[in-house]
């Protein structure tokens, strides 16, 4: 089981200081959240942002592409130091191309769908990725609430794995807290993004370790 706090919900002007905090607190990955204004309705950071923290951490960079067409910006993020670069099935009419690109240049692959988006738009490449990403909420903003009906979908990932003999993570993104990841471990998550309820806190360490506790 892995933590990845998204840095959405830390402090833009202490980027350093709140990536090295929940290193120590025993985080597993850095999300990275990257939004363009058109994919979704919030823009924050590009890959001069990824190549900036890249050397403030050894946790894998785990960078969550909401943007238009991300088949345009693979190789500056893969420059920037990603080490995951999670594209979503809605962005692009070449989900395998992109995949494809991902791979080439050298760095693990994810796909990810938004809440309407059924398993089946991914199933053709599940093939090809390390890891799938099943939004929670509907992308944009940190702090929305959890939409149960999204569980169903980690079940559905989690059979496939079995019945393919694949090995991809299985990634939860959006109000994650304890009693909502407990949810997604019973449905076979592996890896939980929580931003709000890590960093909107006086004690992140404390609240990692209850996601730790609820899911282990
Ligand atoms: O991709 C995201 C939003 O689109 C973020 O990773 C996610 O929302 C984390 O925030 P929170 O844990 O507060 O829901
Ligand atoms: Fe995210």
């Amino acid at each position: 089981m892995k933590i990845a706090p998204s840095i959405l919900s830390a402090d833009f002007a202490n980027l350093e200081r709140d990536i090295v905090l929940v290193e120590k607190a025993g985080a597993d990955y850095i999300h990275v959240d990257v939004m363009d204004g058109q994919f979704v309705p919030n823009i924050t950071l590009g890959p001069n942002v990824v190549s900036a923290i890249r050397p403030v951490t050894k946790l894998p960079l785990d960078v969550h592409l909401m943007i238009m067409n991300p088949e345009r910006y693979v190789e500056d993020f893969a420059k920037a130091g990603a080490d995951f670069i999670v594209v979503h099935q809605e962005s692009t009419l070449h989900l395998h191309r992109v995949l494809q690109m991902i791979r080439n240049a050298g760095v693990k692959a994810g796909v990810v769908i938004n809440p309407a988006t059924p398993v089946s738009a991914i199933k053709q490449v599940l093939k090809m990725v390390d890891l799938v990403l099943v939004m929670t909420v509907n992308p944009g903003f940190g702090g929305q609430a959890f939409i149960p009906e999204c569980l169903a979908k980690i079940e559905e990932l989690a059979n496939l794995r079995n019945e393919l003999g694949l090995t991809y993570e299985i990634e939860v993104d959006g109000g994650v807290v304890p009693e909502t990841a407990k949810l997604c471990a019973q449905a076979g998550a592996d890896v939980f993004v929580a931003g709000s309820y890590v960093y909107n806190s006086d004690a992140p360490k404390e609240r990692i370790q209850a996601l730790r506790d609820a899911i282990e």
